[in-house]
């Protein structure tokens, strides 16, 4: 009889955004637009919605592991990525689980701040997530100031983006992507990308003048992380992510009162596979 081939599956492992806008809940709609089946290890939970977060709590590292466990024992991951880890703790665990089983190219967004100005990541784990994640990371997509707190490098020009890019290969991140969403001045929403062979690029999409913002970041990696698990080239998974993403806040949806989540739909509606 011929084994039939497994659906891709991949995993997310973040904070739960009751808003439904970022954290896990942009990437689940962001795996299962793309067509992957999408698995969860709950980092943390937040109460939050588009105007802030109100409050926040991180999951015992026991629960983390009994959740990478269940997952391994049973389900063929092909990629998978992180989002809030919360606090030292948290991120350790992580980190253990990742270098325990193989689930597939890792993607890490270093969150550590919310929109709406909320911290994410205590102070003391930004050197654990650089120091003993990162090494880890297939593919790191930190915004400006998550680059800038990472890497000390202060970004101001293109140049400084590309400088911060080679950090992150320096200490071990495989592929990096320079989000440059923040540099809200300019008129167009530019990412600098270096691939594990040195290649690089720009990657330049009209800015969209809309608050609707919330968890592109996730949205973005989430993206990624799911066409690797349908096996794309690193090359294509990020373009194919910038093209998510960039149509899912072009075409908004009026959801929320601040910082609203961004069109899960729209990317397919434009008629892109
Ligand atoms: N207003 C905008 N118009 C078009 N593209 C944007 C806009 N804002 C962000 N982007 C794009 O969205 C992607 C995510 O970048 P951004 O810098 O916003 O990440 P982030 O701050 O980590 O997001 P978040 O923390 O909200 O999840 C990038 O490709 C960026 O260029
Ligand atoms: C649980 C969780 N994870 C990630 C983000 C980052 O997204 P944003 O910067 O858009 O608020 C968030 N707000 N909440």
């Amino acid at each position: 009889m011929t084994e039939l081939t497994q659906f891709p599956q991949a995993l997310s492992i973040a904070g739960s955004d009751s808003g439904g806008g970022a954290g896990m809940q942009a990437d689940l709609n962001t795996i299962t637009a793309r067509h992957v089946f999408a698995t969860t290890v709950l980092v943390a939970i937040t109460a939050q919605n588009t105007i802030g977060v109100q409050d926040s709590m991180a999951l015992p590292p026991a629960m983390i592991d009994a959740q990478f466990a269940s997952i391994a024992a049973d389900l063929d991951i092909r990629a998978c990525k992180t989002g809030m880890l919360a606090d030292v703790p948290t991120v350790r665990a992580v980190v253990r689980n990742l270098k325990q089983y193989d689930l597939g190219p890792l993607t890490v967004d270093p969150v550590m701040i919310a929109k709406g100005g909320a911290s994410l990541l205590t102070e003391d784990a930004v050197a654990v997530v650089r120091d003993e994640l990162l090494p880890l990371a297939t593919l790191v997509t930190p915004n400006l100031p998550e680059a800038e707190k990472l890497s000390g490098i202060t970004i101001k020009t293109a140049q400084d983006m590309q400088d911060a890019a080679d950090y992150f290969r320096g200490i071990g991140a495989q592929n990096v992507i320079i989000k440059g969403g923040h540099l809200t001045e300019e008129p167009v929403a530019s990412d600098f990308v270096l691939l594990a062979d040195g290649s690089s690029f720009w990657m330049t999409a009209p800015r969209v003048n809309t608050v609707r913002t919330h968890g592109t970041g996730d949205t973005l990696s989430a993206c990624i992380t799911a066409e690797l698990a349908k096996g794309a080239t690193m090359a294509d998974a990020i373009r194919t992510g910038k093209a998510y993403v960039e149509a899912a806040i072009r075409d908004g949806i009026i959801v929320g009162h601040g910082h609203g989540p961004l069109n899960h739909w729209a990317y397919a509606e434009a008629g892109n596979d």
